[in-house]
């Protein structure tokens, strides 16, 4: 999948480490050649051929998760199905605890919508990441009641770095899109969460059966 780095006409290097930071007037816009765009020799990603079957609801990866958990009472409680490409599609019903404005939903809950849908790509391809950068664009307000559809699909591999993006659309799974965002996730062992975590919710994950099938599962089947 070659990618072209080429900069759009008009954009000018503000000196921001690469970071494809552009001054247009008064407004500080992002550039294509952000550390979101993947590098040429990026290769296409691929779909896994044990990844589950499209249309097929993946589950929860953590009970406690706050985007996919179902002990979570406060949580998004998203249960994202398989695409038939490394793609998967979700659904978020906006409730009142989810508020940020009167009767709108939290823009920071919803980048979480857009970010654990994102994180759910891993059943795909069957490795296990991390969201390392996530940008998110908030095109329109999401009212209390609506149900987010979201997409989201893989883009682009390149070593351990996963280039994928996100659409959450309201009134329909072809609506107009309220908020998308664009991810860099990246690849990391079990023995992440295992020396990151507190050891309470570690020990308590670990003497799990189900959890522990869960978080080995992609080292089974590498
Ligand atoms: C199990 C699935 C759960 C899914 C839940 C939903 C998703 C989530 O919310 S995950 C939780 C939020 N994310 C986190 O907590 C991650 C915190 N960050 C970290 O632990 C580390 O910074 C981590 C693991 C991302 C990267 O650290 P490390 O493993 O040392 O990798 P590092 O060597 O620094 O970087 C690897 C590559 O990624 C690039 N990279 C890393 N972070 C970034 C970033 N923020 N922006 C751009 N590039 C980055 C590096 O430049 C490097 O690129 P290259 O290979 O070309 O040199």
């Amino acid at each position: 999948m070659p990618l072209s780095l080429a900069r759009p006409p008009g954009a000018r290097d503000s000196g921001c480490g690469g970071r494809g930071r552009a001054a247009v007037g008064s407004a500080d816009v992002t550039s294509q050649r952000t550390s979101l765009t993947p590098p040429e020799d990026a290769r296409a990603p691929v779909r896994h051929p044990e990844a589950p079957a499209p249309g097929e609801p993946l589950g929860s990866h953590y009970d406690q998760c706050f985007g996919c958990g179902t002990g979570q009472p406060h949580g998004l409680h998203l249960d994202a199905r398989a695409g038939e490409g490394v793609d998967v599609t979700a659904e978020f019903t906006v409730k009142p605890e989810h508020q940020g404005a009167p009767g709108l939903a939290h823009g920071g809950v919803l980048t979480t919508a857009l970010d654990e849908t994102l994180g759910s790509l891993n059943w795909l391809m069957h490795t296990i990441s991390v969201t390392g950068r996530l940008e998110t664009d908030f095109r329109q307000p999401v009212p209390v009641g609506s149900v987010l559809h979201l997409e989201a699909r893989v883009t682009a591999v390149h070593g351990r770095k996963i280039y994928c993006t996100a659409t959450g659309r309201v009134g329909g799974p072809e609506g107009p899109v309220a908020v998308r965002a664009d991810g860099l996730f990246i690849e990391v062992k079990v023995e992440h969460f295992i020396s990151n975590g507190r050891d309470e919710e570690i020990q308590a994950a670990m003497n799990d059966p189900d959890q522990v099938r869960r978080a080995r599962a992609f080292e089974v089947n590498p």
